[in-house]
């Protein structure tokens, strides 16, 4: 079944076409309220994993767009994906959407009872370097306002997820109960269910951080990464593995599979100073998967799903994974500024 629709905005009028597969996603493991939404989640991003798989062929989902409300630089993709996701839960229970790309949030179906915030293109600066690129999602219930629906802490999730676009196509979420890994089958179009409890493993040698930073850095953060570096010559008298893919989905999926911690710290660069993430579009769904695989994620020091967001764009530091890794992190946040000040040796944590 092929589905069309219209796309209209101030500065944007075209027709979106989303090949509609009703099977794309089984929806055994999934609570009844969410089965029609998740089902066009998931037939579009099966549509715009095909699209990226045929990227340089009949159109150039890299080429620069405009510039969204952040001020971040659109490319094609980002805004391909935010059209054709908009588009397709037109006519759901989303009363409301909220995405990255876009300065508010639409009301859908002023019926809906779910309200959706999305990071339709995760990743965007990989989008031409074929590497593992995502979409990112997170719903609650609607409230009578947008606002009253989308800043609120993730504990109120009803799902949170992500998509990777990856050798492998995947779909990671969770409902609350779990998190849940579905693989896309190329031979029948659909996902099938490979993993009903994903599990973070507990600890890892691998830390992933945009370490072109370090300077700009929090002292707690750096001294963490220098005693990491430091490898059997430091504190932690072993070696670790370092990763960074500037990509979060990809992250993400890495950490899931076999551990480690990832770390986007505020910094002192001007437009950092609450770090580059979304709390809304990409910690809170993030850390909600995690979580609920039973890793940790942290804004450094507090739950990232207690925090309510001030306003749709706002950002937050974020570390996640591993359990003991993301303890450990917090760990440096609380040691009196003269320890983390100190290269190597004397941080109390090591006294003991
Ligand atoms: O380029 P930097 O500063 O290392 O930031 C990389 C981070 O930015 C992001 O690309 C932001 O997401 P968008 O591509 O959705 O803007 C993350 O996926 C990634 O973790
Ligand atoms: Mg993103
Ligand atoms: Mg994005």
């Amino acid at each position: 079944m092929e589905l069309r629709f219209w796309q209209g905005s101030s500065h944007r009028t075209w027709e979106v076409t989303v090949l509609f597969i009703p099977a794309a996603l089984p929806t055994d493991a999934i609570p009844a309220a969410l089965h029609e939404v998740m089902q066009r989640l998931a037939a579009v991003s099966i549509d715009i994993a095909h699209r990226i798989a045929r990227g340089g062929i009949d159109e150039d989902l890299a080429g620069a767009r405009g510039v969204n409300a952040d001020g971040d630089g659109q490319k094609a993709l980002d805004v391909i994906a935010d059209d054709a996701f908009r588009a397709a839960l037109q006519d759901t229970a989303v009363r409301y959407y909220a995405s990255e790309e876009q300065e508010e949030a639409v009301e859908l179906n002023p019926a809906g009872t779910l309200a959706l915030a999305i990071d339709p293109l995760d990743g965007s600066s990989n989008i031409d370097t074929n590497l593992s690129i995502g979409t990112i999602f997170a719903i609650y219930p609607a409230e009578e306002t947008a606002a009253q629906s989308f800043l609120r802490s993730g504990t109120d999730l009803l799902a949170g997820g992500y998509v990777i676009y990856g050798p492998q196509c995947c779909l990671v979420v969770s409902f609350g109960a779990g998190t849940l890994k579905y693989v896309l089958d190329a031979a029948t179009q659909g996902f099938v269910l490979v993993d009903a409890a994903v599990r973070v493993p507990p600890s890892s040698s691998e830390f992933a951080i945009n370490a072109s930073n370090y300077r700009h850095w929090p002292k707690p953060i750096r001294a963490y990464i220098d005693d990491c570096v430091a490898g059997t010559e430091g504190p932690r008298g072993r070696n670790f593995n370092m990763r960074w893919l500037a990509s979060l989905v990809a992250e993400t999926h890495r950490i899931i599979s076999r551990g480690g911690v990832f770390l986007y710290p505020k910094d002192d660069r001007k437009g950092y100073q609450q770090g580059r993430l979304r709390l809304l579009y990409e910690c809170a769904p993030i850390a909600f998967v995690i979580t609920q695989a039973g890793g940790g994620a942290t804004d450094g020091e507090n739950p990232i799903l207690t925090a309510a967001p001030a306003h749709l764009h706002a950002r937050t530091p974020f570390v996640f994974g591993s359990s003991e890794k993301v303890a450990r992190i917090s760990a440096y946040h609380d040691l009196p500024e003269h320890e983390t000040s100190a290269l190597f040796g004397n941080r109390g944590l090591f006294r003991s």
